[in-house]
């Protein structure tokens, strides 16, 4: 059994934390250090069950990649040596490894197929496969092309110009991926921008990619070359403990060396916008990538209304950000995040089903949720979904909870915070 009980703390926050590596970053140095010539060293990489997914699809093509503790290395001869996989590709729980692997496949000349677990066979691939088409790419999957298991026979690409019609940096890299394997240019425009990381890291590894007049433009005319890589301190990781710093009286908790990129920070402005203390120390920037330390001081919080442009800068967050708001003076309106009825499991359903079960006043939307301020948490049995970042909203609650609070399975944790529950315990002072 993977169910926990736990028990009410009360406990403040206190002392600093290293949270792991970007989950986004890590699947990225991944993908390019293997299309690379020559060495990759990856540094803080993300060990949660998703990154090695991705590392395993790669060693199936024959790349040579070894593993200590959370130093990747890579040496590959680029992808022209990439040999046809003998077995099918499996994905586990991870969207981000299936979606970026289709644009990757989609310019490699053989067949591959692919699948993964429960949740990710729900998870909508005609996003993708779409504007994989278009550029020349043969894929086929369950239900018309839409849902894995898929197959993709690679090849022949062409580049395309193509306006994004969802809010998805995940199509958006599977778009500029395809580009490093296509004829001429690709062309890619986005309405409201997403995280970035992909532009970053291929600047990083030489590829030829260039933005301007809001359009992100990729050719193949560079190959790209091994570089070493510092993966920063996942701010949707610290995200949990960002929050809970923000709910628990007398915290005062320290993050160190978390990733600061403004098209992922957009908890740290909602949280001040909602009265919170944070202070941001010792920026720097590695590899196109801001991070920093990001100092929480336990502070009444007031509500807030979530909309628009803001929504792909915290889309991960919004569980968390839902837990902060029942703490909130007032009622907190979350809109324009459908996205998350997508993600591991309808976050919609899961976060206000869960946030209720507790004792909160909240309610869904179709595009959203409206959270009103100023419950007191009874505790209570409540279910993940075999969701990571439910698991772990549902786990902070307990902080403030008058009660124990019970969760069906936390196992699914491991997929982007495996020490999780050790800091919980170093920063309440239980360690
Ligand atoms: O590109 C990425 O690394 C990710 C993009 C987002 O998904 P969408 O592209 O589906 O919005 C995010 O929810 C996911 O956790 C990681
Ligand atoms: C949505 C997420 O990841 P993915 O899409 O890679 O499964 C997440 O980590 O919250």
């Amino acid at each position: 059994m993977n169910d926990v009980t736990l028990k009410p703390s009360q406990s403040p926050l206190k002392g600093s934390l290293n949270v792991p590596g970007d989950k986004s970053i890590s699947h990225r140095a991944v993908m390019l250090g293997a299309l690379a010539n020559g060495k990759t060293r990856i540094t803080n990489f993300l060990t949660g069950e998703d990154c090695i997914r991705t590392i395993e699809a790669f060693e199936q093509f024959g790349v040579s990649i070894i593993q200590d503790g959370s130093t990747i290395t890579i040496e590959s001869n680029g992808s022209e040596h990439f040999k046809e996989p003998p077995e099918p590709l499996y994905f586990g729980n991870s969207g981000t490894t299936t979606r970026l692997m289709l644009g990757i496949l989609a310019g490699l000349p053989f067949f591959t197929t692919l699948y993964g677990d429960s949740s990710l066979a729900r998870r909508p691939m005609d996003r993708v496969v779409e504007p994989l088409e278009k550029m020349g790419a043969r894929l086929d999957g369950r239900s018309g092309g839409t849902y894995l298991p898929m197959g993709v026979r690679g090849g022949g690409l062409k580049g395309i110009d193509y306006t994004l019609p969802v809010k998805s940096a995940q199509v958006k890299s599977a778009v500029l991926l395809a580009g490093l394997f296509a004829e001429g240019t690709t062309r890619i425009i986005e309405r409201t921008a997403t995280r970035d990381h992909s532009e970053n890291m291929l600047r990083a590894f030489g590829a030829d990619l260039t933005e301007a007049n809001g359009a992100i433009q990729i050719t193949n005319k560079n190959s790209l070359t091994g570089t070493n890589v510092q993966v920063p301190g996942d701010i949707s990781s610290a995200a949990f403990f960002i929050t809970a710093a923000a709910i628990v009286p007398d915290s005062r908790l320290t993050l160190k060396n978390v990733g600061l990129n403004h098209s992922r920070s957009g908890i740290i402005d909602v949280l001040v916008q909602m009265g919170a203390s944070i202070d941001i120390t010792n920026v720097q920037t590695i590899g196109g990538e801001k991070l920093g330390d990001i100092t929480v001081t336990y502070q009444k919080l007031k509500a807030t209304t979530i909309e628009g442009d803001i929504i792909p800068r915290l889309i991960d967050e919004l569980p968390i950000i839902a837990l902060a708001a029942t703490q909130a003076e007032g009622t907190t309106i979350i809109r324009d995040a459908e996205e998350l009825r997508v993600k591991e499991t309808d976050r919609i359903k899961a976060t206000t089903e869960g946030l209720a079960k507790l004792g909160a006043k909240v309610q869904p939307r179709e595009d959203g949720m409206v959270i009103t301020g100023g419950a007191t948490l009874t505790g209570g049995m409540t279910e993940a979904y075999n969701d990571h970042r439910i698991a772990m909203m549902l786990a902070i609650a307990s902080l403030i909870t008058k009660d124990d609070v019970v969760i069906d399975d936390i196992s699914s944790i491991n997929i982007s915070y495996p020490e999780f529950f050790q800091d919980l315990k170093t920063a309440t002072g239980n360690g």
